[in-house]
């Protein structure tokens, strides 16, 4: 199967363009973290990564899901990324990459359907020689193909329904994304 690359909604724009986030979201390991902080540099903003400010104030994900569990990181990843929409460390526009799963929360999809809302979509082939590759996530347990793919497709629909717009991000380097992301944004 083969997505195209990508999908525009009208979503709903904010009323102050000075605080307006790119907000990066889509599955665990398709490069949230390293395309926003990318995209960022490439635009001379701001980046705030939700799981870097997690891990800032709480410790290491897979520690607090080991001591803790997946619905305390929930309620503190909601927090979190809340706090930093409502204030922005940054002035002006800014890129926010969250945590694959931070649309579960239904109060985080109400607020980042305020800004702009880049969904990075892949398929399991192309994150999984990554994934393997790092074993610091917490949900990736045991067969990790298989509890990839059963968790993208239980988030799919959320991914779907909070993007503005969705991009293919199975191929091509971090700085070749940044550049198609930058065309598909800007026209
Ligand atoms: N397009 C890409 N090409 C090559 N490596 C990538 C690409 N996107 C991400 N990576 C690498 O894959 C790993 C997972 O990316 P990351 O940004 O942490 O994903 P996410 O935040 O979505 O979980 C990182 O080591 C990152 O550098
Ligand atoms: O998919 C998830 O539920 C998670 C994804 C991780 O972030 P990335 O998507 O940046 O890997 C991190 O928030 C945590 O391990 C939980
Ligand atoms: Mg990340």
């Amino acid at each position: 199967m083969s997505i195209n690359d990508t999908t525009v909604n009208n979503g709903s724009q904010p009323s102050d363009d000075r605080h307006k986030a790119i907000v990066f979201i889509g599955p665990t390991g398709v490069g949230k973290s390293a395309i926003g902080q990318a995209f960022a540099h490439s635009r001379d903003i701001g980046f705030v990564d939700s799981d870097a400010v997690f891990v800032e104030r709480f410790g290491s994900i897979p520690a607090f899901f080991a001591e803790h569990g997946e619905i305390a990181f929930r309620e503190r990843e909601a927090i979190i990324v809340a706090d930093i929409l409502a204030r922005p460390p940054f002035d002006g526009p800014y890129v926010l990459s969250v945590g694959g799963g931070a649309i579960l929360n239904p109060d985080t999809r109400a607020l980042i359907a305020k800004h702009t809302v880049v969904w990075l979509d892949t398929e399991l082939e192309f994150v999984l020689p990554r994934l393997l590759g790092q074993p610091d996530r917490p949900l990736l347990t045991g067969d990790v193909a298989a509890q990839w793919q059963r968790i993208a497709d239980e988030r799919r629909h959320l991914y779907e329904e909070s993007a503005t717009l969705r991009f293919d991000a199975s191929t091509g380097s971090v700085d070749e994304l940044v550049q198609r992301i930058s065309l598909a944004l800007m026209g």
